[in-house]
């Protein structure tokens, strides 16, 4: 409960008001049996008015005025309904926009190594599902929770009021109702997650399907893709059928049950009238009544699970809020980056039992480049990873002396300048892609960026140049297009003094892959830039080569020495060289 009204803070006079409405609306509802009891008694027959003189006072025994009433009443009770439900809404989409916002706020922040440890799929179902769940209790359920405490408190008082040995028969399945409700909704909540998880497989089928689409008829997979999604489809109707079929089954018992009790009003209160102790108007409206007193009972129990089920929600939001974000320490600080980069015995595991980088040590000097050579798995990316302040580290990594983590995270990772092998495009014109970082590039320094990564005559061939969108909705690039452009949305950014190509020039022919790194040269010649690659060719001209193997350096050197003793590089680079 806790949980829940610490959202609702600040829309304490929208609630309300929304109950006001609500409680009014209820008013009018309540009121109809009354007004027809007194037409029937004291209207139609002679049956003195008793405490409803008043309504005798005003209309008389006017039938018409009666039924004005009703019809005013009805009008104003629709009024309140559409209020409450204007304002409801209102406090719920805005308190679901907050969550949201709160919650993409929190997973920009949050720390690398959480976000690695999520599954995607389980993020998204928080943002989006159980958002909704939230938003759907709030703008339905809150308000409801006045109306049926209302509606049972006054129904019961007015039924008290016209004759109270009724109003106790009329209380007999209550508890029954209640509970029968209560069970029925909670034990539907697990009807209600495997309709959502089938509805879940059915989209992850569509979609994988839909993505994979090459690997698909390239396997001539197409009929064995029917068959799976035909059983997802299969399960999914099968559940929402069961859904479907239970809930006709509650809502019909309930129905059986409410019927049972307007069964024993009338027979007893028939009996009432028949000795002469209850009028035939007041019989017609605790028929009503009966109803009226009913239905919140059904609610209660209905709102009850669903609270269970919002509780549920708010505590998997709550978990992402309460994840480790990236925060700046008071001692952080934002130095002057030239790009002289030193590595003095740094270690680091992903988890404590496993060592993935070992007492790693090498220095790079401003404006000179280091080759960094591995098996796949030997911890190049990791490595990348720390110099981000991606991760902690044992050991010391200077950058113009300052330990890095005296650095502030984003100072540093503004000057650092990272190529990924699969970079990820926007949905965006090339142009807008390659200015990402900046909205007020010029055209030439755009032109200039993708000439340096050898991209540019290819994006003039494109429908629209350089403002062809790329993606589905428009141009589809080859990996090494991709590679390129994302080579120059990198370089055009004057701020970075580091440049990291984690084997971003794989998917580029060698001889590409020379124009590239010569244009670099000349472009970038104070910025320091550490290349990845398993293409010895790519690595040969750097200053430094370091060559590591299960997370430690095992050789050091340039190009020249490196081939010249025995060890990886040199069966690589005669690997490679037989290849050619
Ligand atoms: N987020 C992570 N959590 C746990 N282990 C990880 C994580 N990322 C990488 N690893 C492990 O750390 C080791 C080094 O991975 P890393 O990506 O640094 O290798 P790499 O040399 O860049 O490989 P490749 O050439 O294939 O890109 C691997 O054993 C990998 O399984």
């Amino acid at each position: 409960m806790k949980k829940l009204t610490k959202y609702l803070k600040g829309y304490g006079l929208v609630f309300t008001l929304a109950i006001l409405s609500i409680v009014l609306a209820t008013v009018m509802q309540l009121a109809v049996p009354i007004l027809i009891k007194y037409a029937i008694d004291s209207i139609v027959g002679d049956v003195p008015a008793g405490n409803l003189q008043f309504l005798m006072d005003a209309f008389g025994k006017s039938l018409w005025g009666v039924v004005w009433i009703i019809v005013i009443m009805s009008l104003f009770r629709g009024i309140f309904m559409f209020l409450k439900g204007y304002l409801s809404s209102y406090a719920a989409e805005n308190i679901a926009k907050e969550i949201r916002e709160k919650l993409y706020r929190q997973i920009q922040y949050m720390t690398f190594e959480r976000h690695t440890k999520k599954e995607t799929g389980d993020m998204v179902q928080r943002c989006t599902s159980d958002v909704e769940m939230v938003r759907r209790f709030i703008g339905v359920q809150v308000v409801d929770l006045g109306r049926i405490i209302f509606m049972l408190v006054f129904t019961l008082v007015i039924m008290g009021t016209m004759n109270v040995e009724l109003t106790l028969y009329s209380m007999i399945m209550i508890p029954i109702l209640f509970f029968f409700s209560y069970i029925f909704f909670t034990k539907i909540q697990k009807t209600f997650k495997k309709s959502d998880e089938a509805e879940g497989s059915l989209t992850t089928v569509l979609q994988e399907n839909l993505s994979g689409v090459r690997v698909v008829r390239a396997f001539g997979r197409e009929e064995f893709e029917i068959e799976r999604f035909d059983e997802v489809n299969r399960n999914h109707k099968t559940v929402t059928y069961k859904l479907i079929e239970t809930l006709a089954v509650f809502w019909a018992s309930s129905d059986l049950l409410t019927l049972m009790q307007n069964g024993i009003v009338l027979v007893v209160g028939a009996g009432m009238v028949i000795r002469g102790e209850l009028t035939i108007g007041t019989l017609t409206a605790f028929i009503t009544y009966v109803s009226m007193l009913l239905w919140p009972v059904k609610q209660l129990g209905r709102l009850l699970s669903e609270f269970g089920k919002t509780t549920v929600a708010l505590d998997r939001i709550e978990e992402i809020l309460s994840e480790e974000v990236e925060e700046d320490k008071e001692f952080e600080r934002t130095p002057e980056i030239e790009g002289n980069i030193s590595f003095s015995h740094v270690s680091f595991a992903y988890d404590a039992h496993q060592k993935v980088l070992n007492d790693i040590s090498f220095e790079v000097r401003k404006g000179q480049t280091l080759g960094i050579l591995g098996s796949t798995g030997s911890g190049k990316s990791t490595l990348v990873h720390l110099l981000q302040r991606l991760y902690d580290y044992e050991g010391s990594i200077k950058v113009d002396g300052h330990e890095l983590k005296t650095i502030k995270r984003g100072h540093i990772r503004k000057k650092i300048g990272l190529v990924l092998q699969e970079p990820h495009l926007y949905a965006k014109t090339v142009k807008e892609n390659i200015g990402i970082t900046k909205r007020a590039y010029k055209e030439k320094d755009i032109f200039d960026a993708a000439k340096a990564a050898s991209i540019h005559n290819n994006i003039l061939t494109f429908k629209d140049g350089y403002d062809t969108i790329i993606g589905e909705k428009g141009v589809s690039l080859s990996g090494g297009q991709k590679q390129r452009i994302a080579i120059a949305r990198t370089i055009i950014d004057e701020d970075k003094r580091i440049l990291i190509f984690d084997d971003s020039l794989s998917a580029v022919d060698t001889e590409t892959d020379l124009r590239i790194r010569q244009a670099l040269k000349e472009r970038s010649k104070d910025i320091t830039t550490l290349i990845i690659s398993h293409r010895i060719q790519t690595l040969a001209e750097a200053d430094q080569i370091i060559v590591l193997d299960e997370g430690r350096v095992v050789q050091k050197g340039t190009h020249e020495s490196l081939i010249r003793e025995e060890g990886l590089y040199k069966r690589i680079w005669d690997l490679q060289q037989m290849a050619i």
